[in-house]
């Protein structure tokens, strides 16, 4: 009865049920019967379809909902709804917008198991990691709530008494496309600066996770957001291209891959809107003979398999110098072996499934092409069945190193998005930064070494938008985040990125007389 009595109408019996309020959801039993488009404060039916969809539970291959995707129609109906909460969204000072922000937050935070359960249940990334997705979002609203009571433009003074001031204004209404490996941060990390800086938003998430987004906009709508400002729109590329090319839209925000990258820009640049590109990447992590060897090998490990290895910025060219590389190669391989696979609500799990089953087999594909191309596989790399009857159609595999890599190597050059780490030596830091930059990604990049001058001089010659000094793969919301080269431009988190969601108007008062040239 619980689980199909859908998200919203389980938000309040979920809260009367405490101290163990998503108890009752687990891995195997959940299916979502309330529809998953949302517009104007409320779940919707899709006024039109373009195509249906279906989401899966990726740890034991059950449909978890059959749904419509967004045609024309829908999409214009939540542009015009965002467009008229932002009217009322956009007068609001900083302080009120931050007050419902901070609501927004509390609430996520009141509610992190059932929203970590139900990214677990959709994503299939273990529910010890959907609990820090969780926190990282609250935490982001957090801080733009913060950051929208303190927006304020410049007051220039001119000669005579005359002055100018700037005023930094909201965008309007902005699309946020996201993908589906952090479904519910993506869209926090979206939504939150773009309603600080007073826009409104249409969501589409990916269709391969298309329930979180939900939970999102019903917490929006409870902490006081005015109907309309957070909407959401299911579908693939179709419902995509609608959001892209409505005339209504002041801006996009993608997070993706690469090709479609391409193709968000193209059709943004028919209408002159700005974009911000989060795209894919292949980074490298780079171990100095002279690290802290513990640390370095637990930064290998949190470089390449978060989230089953379906992070953007993993460190998966893993370039260790000589002298240490035996060492720390057989470090790795043993703590590799030990990570727990499996159902991936129970609470010691580390390693879930993969997103879905042709996603599975092109990265096994990966492996196999590696081993052709003289790779030698030194743990995993194979499909993983747990012993839980009811797991054993979900897509799990198990970790993988592989080592004997060269630079040329399709495992070393393509993103594989997959728990697959390679590794490769190297002699000196000029030799490890050249191939280290011999990438058209540039999303983030690694170091590991107790030189604190190294550390410095080599991420300063790094390309790539994110560097970590002897760590890997943290972000805190106050560090900006986003790629060089391929991997996109624009930023998320940080206060840089109120630049990507508004436009500075620059007044300028006249205090004297016009001095006509006429
Ligand atoms: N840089 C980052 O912050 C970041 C974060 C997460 C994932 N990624 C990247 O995302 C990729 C994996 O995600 P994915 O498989 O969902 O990517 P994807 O490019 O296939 O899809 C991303 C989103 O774009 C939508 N889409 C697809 N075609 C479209 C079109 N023509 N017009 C408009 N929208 C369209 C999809 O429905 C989805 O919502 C990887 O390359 C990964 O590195 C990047």
């Amino acid at each position: 009865m619980f689980l199909r009595a859908g998200l919203a109408a389980l938000s309040p019996l979920l809260r009367s049920l405490r101290p163990s309020p998503v108890a009752a959801m687990s891995t195997g039993n959940f299916v979502v019967s309330q529809p998953l488009n949302y517009r104007g404060g409320a779940r919707v039916e899709p006024a039109d379809a373009s195509g249906t969809e279906k989401a899966f539970e990726p740890a034991t291959g059950r449909v978890i909902a059959t749904f419509t995707c967004s045609g024309e129609k829908e999409v214009n109906l939540a542009v015009q709804n965002a467009k008229a909460a932002f009217k009322i969204w956009s007068q609001k000072s900083g302080m009120e917008r931050c007050r419902i922000l901070l609501e927004a937050a509390r609430i996520i935070r009141e509610r992190e198991d059932e929203i970590a359960t139900m990214e677990c249940i959709n994503n299939g990334k273990s529910i010890f990691e959907a609990r820090l997705d969780i926190d990282i979002s609250w935490q982001c609203l957090e801080y733009y709530a913060g950051l929208a009571a303190s927006m304020a433009g410049e007051h220039i003074q001119l000669p005579g008494g005359s002055f100018g001031y700037t005023r930094r204004e909201p965008l309007g209404v902005c699309v946020g496309i996201g993908a589906w490996n952090y479904p519910f941060q993506i869209a926090s990390w979206k939504s939150a600066p773009a309603l600080a800086c007073g826009n409104a938003m249409v969501f589409k998430p990916s269709p391969f996770t298309p329930v979180s987004a939900l939970l999102l906009a019903e917490i929006y709508t409870e902490a006081g957001v005015p109907p309309g400002l957070f909407n959401v729109v299911q579908g693939g590329a179709a419902t995509g291209q609608f959001l892209c090319q409505h005339p209504d839209v002041a801006k996009v925000s993608f997070t993706g891959s690469v090709p479609t990258g391409m193709k968000i820009m193209e059709m943004s640049a028919k209408g002159i809107k700005p974009v911000t590109l989060e795209l894919g990447g292949k980074s490298p992590l780079i171990i100095f003979s002279d690290c802290d060897m513990n640390n370095a090998v637990k930064g290998a490990l949190m470089a390449n398999f978060l989230t089953q290895g379906q992070v953007c910025c993993n460190g998966t060219r893993v370039f260790v110098q000589k002298e240490i590389l035996d060492k720390f190669t057989e470090e790795v391989v043993k703590q590799t072996q030990r990570i727990k696979i499996g159902d991936p609500l129970l609470e010691d799990t580390r390693m879930g499934p993969l997103i879905n089953r042709p996603h599975l087999e092109r990265v096994l594909g990966f492996v196999k092409v590696a081993k052709e191309q003289g790779a030698k596989v030194l743990c995993g790399g194979d499909i993983y069945v747990p012993e839980d009857p009811k797991l054993k159609d979900g897509y799990y595999m198990r970790p993988c190193v592989l080592t004997n890599c060269r630079d040329d190597m399709t495992c070393v050059k393509e993103e594989i998005f997959g728990p697959v780490m390679s590794i490769l030596s190297f002699d000196t830091e000029a030799e490890v930064l050249e191939r280290a930059n011999d990438t058209t990604f540039g999303l983030a990049a690694g170091v590991f070494t107790r030189d604190i001058q190294r550390a410095h001089r080599v991420v300063a010659e790094l390309q790539a938008g994110t560097c970590f000094i002897n760590n890997y793969n943290v972000s805190p919301v106050e560090l900006p985040f986003g790629g060089y080269k391929k991997s996109g431009f624009g930023r998320e988190n940080g206060r840089v990125t109120i630049e990507y969601y508004s436009q500075l108007k620059t007044v300028c008062v006249e205090m004297g007389d016009v001095e006509s040239a006429f």
